[in-house]
């Protein structure tokens, strides 16, 4: 039996470590292996760093798992766990995403201090999000919301709010129930009305291809239907953009051996949109993701990303 303890590579932030901790208690688990065998390593990135700015003016999803992939790439850690939503579409070569953990609920919350709701938000009222998606959705529902952009940790924008320097924010009810706070939510948005992002609600766990060691560790906490529903919400992201800077939502979701899903892109004033369902064999979940992805593009043309971005 193997004795040298894996590496966890994880951001620094308490919801990173949750995650983190949660994938090594299933590994525990699956495999009745002593805390021993585990070594959490934590990294901050470039993401982490710089919280005053949008994602997509800094450079986009790479910055949260740089450090992570320079470090997994040259031996150092054995895996990172990461928010799948986070993840770019497109991987640095040699690196893959071989495990899921079982998916946490896919919608986003409202936290609202001066009303529970945001159609119940008082005219003109502001609501904090850094999220493109989120501010397009938003507008869509209430053209008179002001939306200013708002990142950092959970805890940050939390405290943001309790000052008065926004009315509403929203956030992933997944990451809120990873840090046991669920008792600040005042509303809780429905996906077919407020999509969610790809991949929101999923923990992945990115590893070297070839190292086998430690893929079959994670293989034994793989959730098949996370690792479908994600797939095909992913094929859908890089169909259509993968630099962060496109409004655009979806969920899949597998029943059985079918998969059906849902998404939509949406321009940044929330006025114009292209949304479209599919549903397939799981099998060829990324396939229908892609098809999604294209279909929606033809649809849209290229003007509708020329526009605005
Ligand atoms: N981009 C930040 C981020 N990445 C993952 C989550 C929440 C957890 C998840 O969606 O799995 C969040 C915060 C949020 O959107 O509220």
């Amino acid at each position: 039996m193997q004795t040298k303890p894996f590496r966890i590579g994880t951001r620094g932030s308490p919801l990173a470590l949750a995650q983190a901790h949660e994938a090594r208690d299933r590994l525990m688990a699956a495999h009745g292996m002593p805390e021993e065998m585990f070594e959490i390593v934590v990294l901050t990135t470039k993401g982490d760093r710089i919280t005053d700015r949008p994602l997509a003016e800094i450079g986009g999803k790479g910055l949260f798992t740089q450090e992570l992939e320079e470090k997994l790439a040259s031996g150092d850690l054995d895996f990172a766990v990461h928010s799948a939503k986070d993840m770019p579409t497109v991987l640095p070569e040699g690196l893959h995403l071989s495990a899921y953990l079982p998916r946490e609920d896919i919608r986003d919350a409202v936290i609202g201090r001066t009303a529970p709701k945001l159609i119940e938000l008082p005219h003109g009222a502001t609501v904090g999000s850094a999220s493109l998606r989120r501010q397009a959705l938003i507008r869509r529902m209430r053209p008179d919301i002001k939306v200013i952009t708002f990142r950092g940790a959970v805890e940050t924008r939390l405290r943001k709010l309790d000052e008065g320097q926004v009315d509403a924010t929203l956030l992933a009810l997944a990451g809120l129930k990873r840090l046991g706070k669920v008792e600040v939510i005042t509303d809780i948005l429905d996906p077919d009305t407020f999509p969610p992002a790809p991949a929101q609600g999923a923990i992945c766990i990115e590893s070297r291809i070839g190292d086998q060691r430690t893929d079959d560790l994670l293989a034994a906490i793989n959730d098949p239907a996370t690792h479908d529903a994600v797939s095909c919400e992913r094929a859908f992201l890089a169909a259509l953009d993968g630099s962060c800077r496109t409004p655009i939502g979806g969920y899949a979701i597998c029943e059985g051996d079918r998969l059906k899903f849902s998404g939509l892109i949406i321009t940044p004033d929330g006025r114009n949109q292209h949304s479209v369902t599919i549903d397939g064999n799981r099998r060829d979940a990324a396939a229908l993701g892609t098809r999604a992805g294209q279909d929606i593009r033809a649809r849209a043309g290229s003007s509708f990303f020329d526009d605005w971005s």
